[in-house]
């Protein structure tokens, strides 16, 4: 499996999303996070689909979409036809967590589930069959440029475990928050495979030189 470096447009330049996507992609982004919230699962607004759906016209990278919103059923549809190649939806956010997943496979994308820092893994174990990625959230949702918290590491590694140990299981993990040249290398050591990272490049005057850097320190 390939480690893979997401950078999340939230901490992109709005006014010229175009230029900092092109910018991404050439400096070597793997995929492209979108996060999607309504102001009301997490205290913060952002895209739309309509952004998913620019977004499609202007790269081919793989679009993984975070659904950071309540009832994500009603709106799994208008994502994944706006172009996402993964929908991803936090286990907090619907009591129908097995429905949604099967909901976006039918639509032809991949799926994800998200768990909050708070959130146990047993309440998404029963998911791990039919899921393709994880998402552990290493920062409470809703922010770009908060700290890692350093805690969510043996969360990774106990999720890193239950995939080794349960032969059905072959997802990928995600983790998404305060994700730097310190923190990505605890991840993967932890046994992450992509990583989200938002103002640690779009921070930065040298986007170039960072995701080479991280890429540099999850090379496999
Ligand atoms: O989902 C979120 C925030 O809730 C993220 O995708 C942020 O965009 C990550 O930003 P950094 O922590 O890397 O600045």
């Amino acid at each position: 499996m390939t480690n893979k470096i997401a950078p999340s447009i939230l901490s992109a330049d709005i006014m010229n999303l175009e230029r900092d996507v092109k910018m991404a992609e050439a400096a070597g982004a793997d995929l492209f996070h979108i996060d999607i919230m309504d102001g009301h699962f997490v205290p913060n607004m952002s895209f739309s689909p309509s952004v998913v759906e620019g977004m499609r016209k202007i790269t081919d990278k793989p679009l993984d979409v975070h659904l950071m919103i309540d009832n994500p059923e009603e709106y799994i549809e208008s994502i994944v036809k706006a172009g996402a190649d993964t929908v991803l939806v936090h286990a907090e956010s619907t009591n129908h967590t097995y429905r949604s997943i099967q909901m976006i496979k039918q639509l032809g994308a991949k799926a994800g589930i998200v768990v909050n820092p708070g959130t146990a893994l047993e309440n998404v174990k029963e998911l791990f069959p039919i899921i393709d990625q994880i998402l552990v959230m290493t920062v409470n949702p809703g922010f770009g440029g908060q700290k890692f918290l350093s805690g969510m590491t043996k969360k990774i590694q106990r999720l890193d475990q239950l995939r080794q140990t349960s032969a059905a299981d072959d997802f990928q993990i995600e983790v998404d928050g305060g994700i730097n040249d310190e923190t990505i290398t605890k991840c993967a050591d932890a046994g992450a495979d992509i990583f989200v990272a938002g103002s640690y490049l779009f921070g930065s005057d040298d986007f170039e030189g960072r995701i080479n850097k991280l890429k540099d320190l999850v090379e496999d």
